[in-house]
This record gives C-alpha cells, structure tokens and sequence, in this order.
C-alpha cells in the first residue's frame, strides 16, 4: 500500500484561463436520511456551504435528498433559500471560509474586528440573521411540526396532506429557487443557484436501497431540470471548507492530455470534531494520508461516498474507449427553458417514483449500484471495471469536513457497515481480481480492504491462545536467548516504528497512535467478527444487509467525555459483551501468572521464565495496557459512560467460564 504515493497539486488559474466560460454545470447532491439523527440546522450549513462555491453561481444546481420525508427539512430548506440571499453576496464580498455559515461564525475572532468597521457592520447584520432563521428552525424541530401559520404560506406543504409514514409516502419535489427565473436574485442583484428538495417516493412493498436509491432518483430528476455534466456528492454533514474545490477537481477532469480517462475525483473524509489525539478514528489519517494517496499511484483511489465529483455520464454505466477524447464536450445544457417551473416538477416526480426503476438497469449498470452495505466503493469499482481511472485530491484546506463518531459504539457499528461491504464485493462476482481492466495494484488495495473483515480470525488467535498458554507456563514463541527470536524481533520492532513514525508524519500525536492501535483491536475483536457472520448469512440468504445510519448529535454529558477523551461505553451491545469478556480473559491470564512469576521467584527459577515466555509475557501485558479504559468503564467508572452491570457479569463468567474449559482440555 506504500509503493507509489502520488500528491497532486492544481493550477487554477490556468483553468481560469483557459475555460473559464466553458466551465461545465455542477450538480450538487445532499443526502440526509432523519431529521433527529441529521438536525436540519447541520444539514442547512452543508446546503448553503455548497451553495457559496466560488464558481459561477448560475451554473451550480443544489439538490437536497431527504430519505426522512420530513417537513422540518423541507421548511428548514425554505428559510435556507432565504438566507442564501443574503450569505452568497457576503461569502463572495469577503473572500470567506469557510463557506458553512455556523463553521465561519466560530472560526472568527469577533474581537479582531472595530466595531465602526463596514465589515464589522455587516458581519453583524449577517450573523443577526442566521441567528433567526436558526430559532425559526428550531422551534419548529422542538414543536415537532409545522404550525398552520407558516403551513398555509407555502403551497409546498400541501404535499405532505397525504403522507402516512417515512416508510410510506408520495415524491415529494419542489424546486426551492428556480435559476432560470430573473427573479431569484440575491441582495446584491445576481443570480442564485438552483435549489431542489426531494423526497423521493416510499413502499413498503419496494426497497429503497438507502443512499444509493435516493443517489439514483437524484441523479434521474437532476437530468431533468439542470443536467449538469459534473456530480459532486457529499453526506448532509460535510459541509465545504474550500470554496475552491469544484475548480480543483475541474482541473483534473479538464486537463486536457490525461482528463478524458478520468471518470470521478476524491476529496478525503476529514472531520471538524477531532480531539487532540483522536480517540476513535485516527485510522482515518491514514487511510487519507497515506492509502488513498497511494491508490492514486495505482490507477486512482476507491469511491468513498462523500466529497467525490464525477462525470455524469460515467456515473450512468458509459465505458472508457481510447481515443474518446472529442466527445468529451463540457458545454452547459441547461434543459427545457420553455417549460413551466410546475410542469417541470410534474415530470421530475415520475423519475423518483418507487416503480420507475422496475426492469430497468438502474442498481445494476446505471447509477450507483444496490446490494452492497458500501454502495460507493462497490460503485467505484464497477467504473473503474469499465475502463475509467480517478483521481485523489488532498489539497493543504480540506476540502470538507463532516462529523466523526463520537462514541465507541457508533464507530464500532460504522466499522461494521464498512468492513461488511467490503467483505461482500470480494465474495461476490464483482471481486476485483476477475477483471482484467484494473492494475495489479488496485486490485491489490480492494484485496486488503476486502479482507477486513477475515482478520477476525488471526486476531482473537493471539488475544486468546498465547494468554491462555502463558497461564499454564507453556512457551509459543522461541526463547530470548535463541536465533529464532530474530525475525520475530524484527517485525515486532519494524512494523510498530514504522506505524508510529508514519502516523506522526500525518500529522498525528503520540497518543493518538496508542489509540490508533487500540481501535485496530477493537474493530477486529468486536465490528469484524459481527460484519463476517452477517455476510455468510447474507450470502446464504438468511439475513438482509441494513444501513445503520450513523449518529450526528449526542446530548451535553456524552459531548463532554468526548471533548476529555475519556471513552465512551454506556450501552449493552453484544460487541461491548466480546470486548470485555476478552479484556477479563487476558487478566485472569495475566493476574495468574504474576501469581505464579512470585511464586517462582522466591524459588529462584525467574530468569527461565522469562527467557521462554517473554513474547507472550509482552503481548498478553500490551493487551492489559491497551484494555486500561475498558477495565476502568467496567469496575471504576461511576458515570453514564461506563460498562452495564449487566455486561461486567457476561465477562465475569466467560472469562472463568474460558479458563476452566482450558484446564479441563489441557
Ligand atoms: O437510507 C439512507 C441512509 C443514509 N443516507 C445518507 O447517507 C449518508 C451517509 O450516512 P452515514 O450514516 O453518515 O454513514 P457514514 O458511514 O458516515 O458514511 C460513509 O459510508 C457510507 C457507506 O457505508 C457512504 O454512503 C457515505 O457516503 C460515506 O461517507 C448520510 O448523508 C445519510 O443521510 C441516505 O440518504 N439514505
Ligand atoms: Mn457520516
């Protein structure tokens, strides 16, 4: 995974240069999926951040997807619009960033600016603002729907008369500002971009697909009404931090020697709510550090769903051909100028309607594809099995931000979803080592994600086996004083080095490496052993692949831990029950060899011990240091965060449970 790191860096001007009149229209897609898991104030900052890129606002097309059906979302998307007026001139006037308005409003300092300032002025009257379209939000979050009042202003709202459940509704469109209108101006008199809200149509009777369904029906209306040649799709909580990322990207797609083989460009999934020393994902650092950029090297990196622009016409199942660089034509086809703002949001209902896809290609060779808890790396797969490569931009201002887990259970469940869907395309048909269009070292990349989920196996092996062994006195490893100890020492010391410095050089913290390798175990002990059963079951028919959508909020108490670093347990879920009944495992091991050790020692035989068990006498103590938080959360800890009673007896007995077996076996 190390071979060929590629950094890539653009040249924006000379785009300007270049094409700055034939910059092609750009689909902005938002997805968001439940109004109290995804709040709408965190969803509306996405929405006017992309909004506010600095790019010819007439070309930029905003599709709201909202798989909650909620309208709370569609009113929090009305008063956006508004708002929208008044923050694009501003973001444009003042060179701001970032461009989600809350993220701006905390990165300044207010005291830096006099207070007769013009700027002063209008950062005040600005702020004024959001400040009111976020109480009107929000007390209609609190009240839980709409009130008649505003109701009845909006003719928009008529739509939800009919509507039963989440699960059961009509497509909800509406096109919030319609761009081809001369009256949807900002303050400052200029265009605005298009913005839509969709909720596409929900049965019971048909699967939705999750991201990828509501990815599609977007896809399918947006063809309608601006059809922009480029995608650009993030979750509802990565807002940009870079107003200048569509240009980046456009630079590769553009670039007229290598552009035309490219079909999609990815930014990294960076987070705004990092602690110091990153308590649950500093894996995440590496993986935009270092693999991403070493995909690159390789033909170009996976899809990972949020912060990736692509070709539209890649994105609906078109393959690569040499020499197709001519029909590679950026003009804008802004669609249909004749046709009226209703009847345009009649014909775009059809395509989001739940029958529109039966016997279609779509799931299958158009759009994202369904059957895969990874829609977006499997999707990626399949264009880069046609022909096409991408490319991987990790300019020094984050492209985007979004939010991090911020409790070990919504990582672990995360982890699950991943490595689960990843496990599922490497059994599926689609595994990448079939195709004879993807180099040796893509292949290779979706190999070792693919066996995330395996490394279950080798990893309760030496959590357990050499722990239980070292109880009973007998030695797994060479003796210190033997040849053999050599290759053992040198991947021991080798590959842990190596993480260490590589992790420092990504910017990370010592700590955050300690907790770096902690999640490495947690994720193989716990999120991989549950995501490896469910695909065999899923493979064998006997379970349905879900999407547990991860949790962006969390109340005051929980917050705090997380700001001190301190875990977060606090729920009974059976990967807590295998986390604890591993970590009492190894201290029962340990606590009996200890006894033992003193025993010995006062007869005079340590130095042998030590000498024939020192590897496991260092495993088994690293698992005691790594496993400190949890021994705290299950016997120390007296506040919410802490491990249930309930799962502090599970691993009580297992643990006794586990050593009595042995003794018997052995
Ligand atoms: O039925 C659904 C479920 C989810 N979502 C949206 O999908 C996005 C990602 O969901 P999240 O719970 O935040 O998942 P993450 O694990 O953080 O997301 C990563 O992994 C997913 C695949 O597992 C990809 O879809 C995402 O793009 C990628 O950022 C969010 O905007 C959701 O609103 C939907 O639109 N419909
Ligand atoms: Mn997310």
């Amino acid at each position: 995974c190390r071979w060929n790191l590629t950094f890539r860096q653009t040249f924006k001007d000379r785009l300007s240069q270049r094409f700055e009149n034939e910059l092609p229209g750009v689909d902005i897609f938002v997805t968001t999926a439940d109004p109290i898991i995804e709040p709408p104030m965190m969803v509306m900052n996405t929405v006017l951040s992309v909004m506010a890129y600095d790019y010819p606002t007439e070309k930029i097309s905003v599709y709201l997807s909202d798989d909650g059906g909620s309208e709370l979302t569609y009113y929090a998307l009305l008063e956006a619009a508004e708002f929208a007026k008044q923050w694009i001139p501003y973001c444009k006037k003042y060179s701001v960033e970032p461009r989600s308005p809350v993220a701006y409003f905390v990165s300044i300092a207010t005291d830096a600016v006099g207070v007769d300032d013009k700027k002063a002025n209008d950062l005040a009257v600005i702020k004024k603002s959001y400040k009111d379209m976020e109480t009107k939000i929000e007390n209609a979050v609190k009240l839980g729907h709409i009130p008649e009042k505003v109701r009845s202003k909006q003719k928009g709202f008529s739509q939800w008369d009919s509507h039963l459940s989440k699960r059961d509704h009509d497509t909800y469109l509406q096109v919030v500002i319609d761009g081809r209108d001369p009256k949807a101006i900002d303050v400052e008199g200029l265009v605005l971009p298009t913005l839509v809200y969709l909720a596409r149509e929900k049965r019971p009777q048909y699967h939705h697909n999750f991201k990828a369904g509501s990815m599609n029906a977007l896809i399918r209306v947006s063809s309608n009404i601006s059809n922009g040649k480029v995608i650009l799709n993030v979750d509802c909580d990565m807002y940009s931090n870079n107003s200048m990322a569509i240009r980046d990207a456009l630079c590769c797609l553009m670039d007229e020697e290598k552009g035309h083989e490219v079909a999609f460009i990815q930014f990294p999934q960076n987070f705004e709510n990092l602690t110091k020393n990153e308590l649950y994902i500093s894996f995440m650092r590496t993986i935009s550090e270092v693999e991403l950029h070493a995909l690159d090297g390789f033909d170009g990196p996976f899809y990972v769903g949020s912060g990736c622009f692509h070709r539209r016409d890649t994105l609906c199942g078109r393959k690569f051909t040499k020499g197709c660089k001519s029909d590679m034509k950026w003009e804008i086809s802004r669609k249909r100028e004749e046709t009226t703002i209703h009847e345009l949001e009649e014909d775009s209902k059809v395509l989001a309607n739940c029958a529109y896809e039966q016997n279609t290609e779509w799931g299958k060779e158009m759009g994202l594809k369904y059957g895969c808890a990874i829609e977006d790396v499997f999707t990626g797969l399949s264009i880069q099995c046609r022909g096409w490569r991408s490319v991987y931009l990790n300019p020094t201002r984050k492209a985007f931000l979004g939010v991090a887990p911020t409790t070990l259970l919504q990582m672990l469940v995360q982890q699950k979803r991943w490595s689960e869907g990843s496990f599922q395309i490497l059994l599926s048909r689609h595994n990448p080592a079939f195709s004879d269009q993807i180099s040796l070292g893509q292949k290779l990349g979706y190999a070792y994600v693919g066996a995330w989920s395996m490394n279950f196996l080798p990893t309760l092996f030496y959590t357990v086996i050499p722990s239980l062994y070292l109880l009973k006195g007998i030695s797994l490893f060479p003796r210190v004083s033997s040849p053999w100890i050599i290759p053992f020492a040198y991947v021991i010391i080798a590959k842990y080095t190596g993480s260490f410095l590589e992790f420092l050089w990504a910017g990370g913290s010592a700590l955050g490496w300690w907790n770096d390798q902690r999640m490495w175990l947690y994720k193989r002990s716990s999120s991989y052993i549950f995501s490896f059963i469910d695909t065999i079951l899923y493979l064998l028919g006997y379970s349905d692949s879900a999407f547990v959508i991860t949790a962006k909020t969390s109340d005051e108490d929980e917050s705090q831990r997380y700001e001190k670093e301190i875990m977060e347990f606090g729920a009974s879920s059976p990967l807590f029950s295998v986390l604890a009944s591993l970590a009492v495992l190894n201290l029962y091991c340990f606590a009996g060899f200890v006894k033992e050790a003193i025993s010995l020692g006062s007869k005079g035989g340590i130095a042998e011990v030590y000498d024939t068990m020192a590897l496991q006498i260092l495993l088994c103590g690293i698992l005691i240091l790594i496993n400190l938080p949890l021994y705290q959360a299950l016997y120390l800890r007296k506040d919410k965060g802490k491990l249930p009673g309930s799962i502090a007896l599970k691993s009580m007995a297992f643990g006794v449970f586990g050593l009595t077996c042995f003794n018997f076996s052995y």
